[in-house]
C-alpha cells in the first residue's frame, strides 16, 4: 500500500532522513520505533509532504506523492494524527467530527459517527462538550476519531501513547486493535516498546534517519542487542 523508497529529508541544511526505505502492506499495523530525535516524526511528515523529501519516492497506491501538496495527500486517503493534538477547542465533539468528514473511499473502511462512538465511548458521553474541556487523552481520541471521519485507507499516528494517563494508554491500544480488525492499515510512531508490541505486527527501528531493523517483535526479542543499541528501554 505504501512504499517509501530511499528518501532523504532535510530541515534547512540538516539532513534528517538518510535514504530511508520501507513498505507497509494493506491491513498491517507497523510501529516506527526509535529514540527521541531518531526521525520518526520526520518520516511521517515526509509521507504527508509536510516535509518534502529532496530525493526518493513515496509510493501510495502506485502513485508517487513526492511534491504533491499535503492536502492532496490527505485526500488521496492517508489520515495523519500529529503529536500535538489539533482539535478545535471551541467546537464540540460532534462539530469536531463533522469537520473531518470526507466522502467514502473505495477499499477503505467507512466510518459513521455512531460507529466511532462505539469505538470511542468516552466521546459519546461528551458529544456536546467543547474540546477545551476535555483531558489530553480524550483530545487524542477525538483527533483520531476526526481523522477517521475522512475514511482513510492508511492512518499515521505519531506517538499515540505519549503524554496520556496509563489507563487511557490501555484504551488507546484496544482502540488501535479495533481499527485493525476493521481492516484499517496503521503506522504508529512510538518510544514505548511495550505499547508498540501490544498493537503492532512489525517493528521498524530508525536511528539517525536510517533504518536499523525491520521485522517481527519475536525477532526483536531474539536480538536484545538491537533493542539496547537503538531503544531507550
Ligand atoms: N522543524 C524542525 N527544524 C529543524 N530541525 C528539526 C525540526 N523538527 C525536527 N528537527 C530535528 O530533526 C531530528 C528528527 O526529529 P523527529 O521529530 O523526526 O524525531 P522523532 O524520532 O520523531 O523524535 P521525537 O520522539 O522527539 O518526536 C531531530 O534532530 C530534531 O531536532
Amino acid at each position: 500500500m505504501l512504499e517509501v523508497e530511499g528518501i532523504h529529508s532535510f530541515y534547512g541544511k540538516a539532513e534528517i532522513l538518510r535514504g530511508l526505505s520501507f513498505r507497509i502492506a494493506r491491513g498491517e499495523v507497523v510501529a516506527l520505533l526509535g529514540r527521541n530525535g531518531a526521525g520518526k516524526s520526520t518520516t511521517m511528515k515526509s509521507v504527508m509532504q509536510l516535509v518534502r523529501p529532496r530525493t526518493g519516492r513515496v509510493m501510495f497506491q502506485d502513485r508517487d506523492l513526492v511534491g504533491a501538496p499535503a492536502f492532496r495527500v490527505a485526500k488521496s486517503g492517508i489520515g495523519y494524527v500529529p503529536e500535538d493534538r489539533r482539535i478545535f477547542t471551541d467546537l464540540t465533539v460532534m462539530e469536531n467530527l463533522e469537520v473531518g468528514r470526507q466522502p467514502r473511499r473505495e477499499g477503505a473502511p467507512e466510518w459513521t459517527v455512531d460507529q466511532l462512538f462505539d469505538i470511542f465511548p468516552n466521546l459519546a458521553e461528551r458529544r456536546t462538550n467543547r474540546g477545551k474541556h476535555m483531558s489530553g487523552g480524550e483530545q487524542q481520541m477525538l483527533t483520531i476519531a476526526r481523522t477517521l471521519m475522512g475514511n482513510p485507507m492508511l492512518l499515521l499516528l505519531d506517538e499515540p501513547s505519549e503524554g496520556i494517563a496509563p489507563v487511557i494508554v490501555e484504551e488507546m491500544a484496544e482502540t488501535i486493535l479495533k481499527l485493525k480488525s476493521e481492516g484499517l492499515t496503521v503506522v504508529i510512531s512510538e518510544q514505548n516498546l511495550h505499547f508498540a508490541r501490544a498493537v503492532a505486527d512489525r517493528a521498524i527501528i530508525i536511528e539517525g534517519g536510517e533504518k536499523k531493523f525491520d521485522g517481527s517483535f519475536a525477532e526483536l526479542e531474539a536480538h536484545p542487542e538491537i533493542r539496547d543499541a537503538y531503544l531507550s528501554v
